[in-house]
């Protein structure tokens, strides 16, 4: 390397200071990287490596930072963004420079930046005791939730479920971090254990909240640490306090419905890879803070009654009123995401645009309220929805109708909003008549006629007057330059005009600025009332999708049972729906004498998707949406839970037999008498005998221990038997019909059990080749002959089954099951 630079060494003291970033230096219209960030910046960003000095350099323009930044973030980097921090034309020497900023994938508020259907959280985790403490934080909309986790399988499903594009571990905590990092995408960092003393943490949550005590926030000693340590980490980030982050939210396990990680995921609730999810049918939202909303109360389906009928009751209004549905929508196409916008004025990224937005949405509010008002359904979010008319007002006052998108480049300050910057665009506006009013008088006052102002970049602004006229200059005038056939000559009035024109446009610039901050500043008197507005708003939002979609597709509202039971008639799966023709609607009828049903049926005759479809109409009745069917009564469950399909962990080690049989044993001991589970498959991962002994036993264990309302796929038809032992174990099966060409299909699900599995049948339908089912069907007839499996469930289903179940009554305890 040759000898180092000034600037390079500036470089390396900035790096020193800011070793897990990658640092983005401002040079000019770049932002150069060097050495081995260089190196990894060209790799990820796919931009050339050159270098100076000697020195690897990679670099991207300034104007175009956003782009770049989003890649590099979302490959998980923290980014240090390093400013000049003083005008390189005023500089002596080294330009100074400073990082004025460092971007994280969870505390990012640029739009630009974000997904707009998500929420951008960053969670901290620490400890209490066995419980884990979680602090989970939206900086782009400033909601703070604290929850917590009773064991690891809970801390994983919570955060598959929120998915965070940042986790902050406390370091003692760290041998959990490759656990974690298994269930997300996310940047895990550790935090070292210092960041959570109580004390810091106290002051750091006052500092935040502007708050001299923070008793009232009935946090305990361990939340605030874990909120101290996430505050004082968004502090470093941003390099002062947030002010726009809300109080914090305590998430109470009872008053919404947990989703696990694999009920998401089986349900098809968010997009995989797989086609069609609930979310993209329920989502008719016009806001990205709507769409926000109506991701979250799917994910944490409510369970009190009476909150889920308040939600129900609006979005009946509206469905029972097209026109006000419709004149709602039409309203809400002029709001804009509030939520965002208010946190970026308090975080000092807001654009003039955002200005703009913000003014159109306010604009609109009080015909929203108004048009609600006649509505009882909606009495408690209009008294909730505040008008902004003062806000509005300064809005309309100072900002022009279009403004340009970032401050600086003029055109954003209304006129008559300041008067000496209207003054400095008169200057400009009118420079061109000022110059021939000039001119003129010139003219006239020295009596020649062939005298002009002109302008060149040497002299600035000059008289010119043709050489035989010169001996008519006043004295006034002091001779500039003299050509062949002219002299040009400045004024005292001239160089005043001048030196006004060339620093109206830089004074413009920095008055609008001023403005523009002053604005801001006013409004962030009100940032609380405008968070507020924001969730309201957000609320109306997605209550009017999910009236619009049960318009669309033919909902209706679900009644809620007293006594637990579950009778709904034509429900449909609101998924398949869209995708096949004629979706065949089907009855479910559960109550405490008939719990537990044991669905049988051959292959793709409809089995997984009535007992899905079952879990799915539970989990959006309680988010407050109406569901396809022609008829419902539901019993409001605690949670929902669901086995389905082939799952591995490879990276984790664990094997598919492995990930079914935890996920049973976390229903087992998670769920309750008020659950909803679902199984499809259970045992199918290992041997027959092993599997059908599995499924046996947990089908007892659920049936007696737990109680709970219980629907089991199988294609074990030995486990129909149990329904001669237990009075509340039915089974169903979907029929199908035989013919000479093959087997139709039905989707019908009725009581009985399937004849046969009809495996060949589908292999058939699949193009399996012809030899292969025929030898199939020689092996399947030796088989089915021989099976000891079959003698061994036939004994069984005979005495000695009576006999074990009365050895095992009173036995089963279950603090008692573990599978492992
Ligand atoms: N009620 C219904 N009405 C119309 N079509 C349906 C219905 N239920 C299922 N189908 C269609 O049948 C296909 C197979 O359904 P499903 O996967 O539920 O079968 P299955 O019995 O669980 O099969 P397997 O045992 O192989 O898992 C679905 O993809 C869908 O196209």
């Amino acid at each position: 390397m040759a000898e180092m630079t000034p600037m390079m060494k500036q470089y390396l003291e900035v790096k020193n200071n800011y070793k897990d970033c990658l640092v983005l230096f401002r040079l000019g219209d770049f932002y150069e990287t060097f050495l081995d960030d260089a190196k990894l910046v060209s790799n990820e960003l796919q931009i050339v490596l050159t270098s100076r000095n000697g020195v690897p350099m990679a670099g991207v323009p300034y104007h175009s930072i956003n782009g770049y930044l989003k890649k590099l973030v979302d490959a998980g980097h923290k980014v240090a963004i390093c400013e000049q921090t003083e005008d390189p034309a005023l500089a002596k020497g080294l330009v100074k420079r400073e990082v004025t900023r460092v971007v994280t994938p969870g505390t990012i508020v640029e739009d630009e930046l974000l997904p707009e259907a998500e929420n951008n959280y960053i969670i901290a985790i620490g400890k209490s005791g066995e419980f884990f403490i979680i602090v989970l934080a939206d900086v782009s909309t400033g909601e703070v939730i604290i929850s917590e986790a009773e064991d690891l399988i809970s801390l994983k499903d919570f955060i598959v479920a929120s998915q965070p594009s940042q986790v902050l571990l406390r370091e003692s905590l760290k041998d959990l971090k490759k656990e974690i990092a298994g269930v997300t995408s996310s940047m895990v960092e550790l935090i070292e254990d210092w960041h959570f003393a109580l004390s810091s943490g106290i002051n750091y949550v006052k500092e935040f909240y502007s708050i001299a005590s923070i008793d009232h926030l009935e946090l305990d000693d361990k939340q605030v640490e874990v909120l101290g340590a996430l505050f004082k980490y968004l502090e470093t980030i941003n390099f002062s306090p947030l002010k726009h982050l809300s109080l914090p939210r305590i998430l109470k396990k009872t008053d919404s419905m947990q989703l696990d990680a694999s009920t998401v995921e089986n349900l098809n609730l968010f997009r995989l890879e797989r086609k069609g999810s609930l979310f993209e049918i329920l989502d008719e939202t016009t806001t990205g803070m709507g769409k926000r909303r109506l991701r979250q109360w799917l994910l944490s389906p409510l369970t009190d009654r009476h909150k889920i009928d308040e939600r129900l009751d609006v979005v009946h209004a509206l469905y029972s009123d097209r026109h006000l549905l419709d004149e709602l929508r039409e309203y809400f196409h002029s709001v804009y995401d509030i939520e965002r916008i208010t946190s970026r004025l308090s975080t000092d990224r807001i654009t003039p645009r955002d200005l703009q937005s913000l003014r159109t949405s306010l604009t609109v509010l009080p015909y929203i309220k108004e048009l609600i008002s006649n509505e009882t359904a909606f009495d408690r979010l209009r008294e909730r929805l505040e008008l902004f008319p003062s806000e509005l007002e300064l809005l309309r006052r100072s900002i022009v109708d279009e403004p340009s998108s970032s401050i600086g480049d003029g055109n954003v300050i209304r006129k008559g909003f300041d008067a000496q910057l209207d003054s400095l665009r008169d200057l400009l506006d009118n420079s061109v008549e000022k110059i021939r009013a000039i001119e003129t008088s010139e003219k006239k006052s020295t009596g020649i006629p062939s005298l002009k102002v002109k302008f060149n970049k040497v002299f600035g602004y000059f008289l010119e007057v043709p050489k035989s006229q010169s001996g008519k200059v006043p004295e006034s005038y002091t001779r500039k330059q003299t050509l062949v056939n002219s002299e040009r000559y400045i004024t005292p009035e001239l160089k005043e005009f001048e030196d006004k024109i060339l620093s109206a446009n830089e004074k413009i610039q920095s008055l609008e600025k001023a403005l523009f901050l002053c604005v801001c500043s006013q409004l962030m008197n009100s940032l609380q009332r405008l968070k507020d507005a924001a969730i309201v708003l957000s609320e109306i939002d997605a209550l009017q999708s999910l009236s619009l979609v049960a318009r669309k597709y033919n909902y209706c509202r679900p009644r809620f049972s007293v006594d637990g039971s579950a009778r709904i008639s034509n429900s449909r799966h609101p998924i398949v729906e869209r995708f096949v023709p004629d979706f065949t609607p089907n009855d479910i009828s559960m109550d405490s004498s008939e719990n537990f049903f044991i669905v049988t049926g051959p292959n793709m005759s409809g089995k997984s998707t009535f007992i899905r479809q079952v879990a799915l109409l539970s989990i959006m009745a309680q988010m407050g949406s109406f569901i396809p069917a022609k008829d419902a009564m539901l019993p409001i469950y605690d949670r929902v839970f669901t086995r389905i399909g082939a799952r591995d962990e490879l990276a984790s080690g664990k094997s598919t037999f492995l990930v079914e049989m935890m996920e049973t044993a976390t229903i087992l001991s998670k769920a309750t008498e008020d659950s909803l589970v679902i199984l499809d498959e259970v045992g199918r991962g290992t041997s027959t005998f092993d599997g059908i002994s599995i499924a046996w036993a947990v089908s007892e264990f659920i049936y007696e221990a737990i109680g709970c309302h219980t629907i089991f796929a199988t294609h074990f038809t030995e486990l129909t038997e149990l329904s001669s032992m237990y009075p509340g174990i039915k089974n169903k099966t979907a029929r199908i019909v035989e013919t000479e060409k093959g087997i139709i299909f039905l989707h019908k699900v009725i009581n009985g059990v399937a004849n046969s599995s009809h495996g060949i049948e589908v292999a058939k339908l699949a193009g399996v080749p012809e030899t292969v089912l025929s030898r199939a069907k020689e092996i399947l007839r030796v088989i089915s002959k021989q099976s000891a499996l079959d003698k061994a469930v036939r004994v069984l289903t005979a005495e000695d089954l009576r006999e074990i179940r009365q050895s095992k009554k009173g036995k089963m305890n279950r603090n008692q099951i573990s599978l492992f």
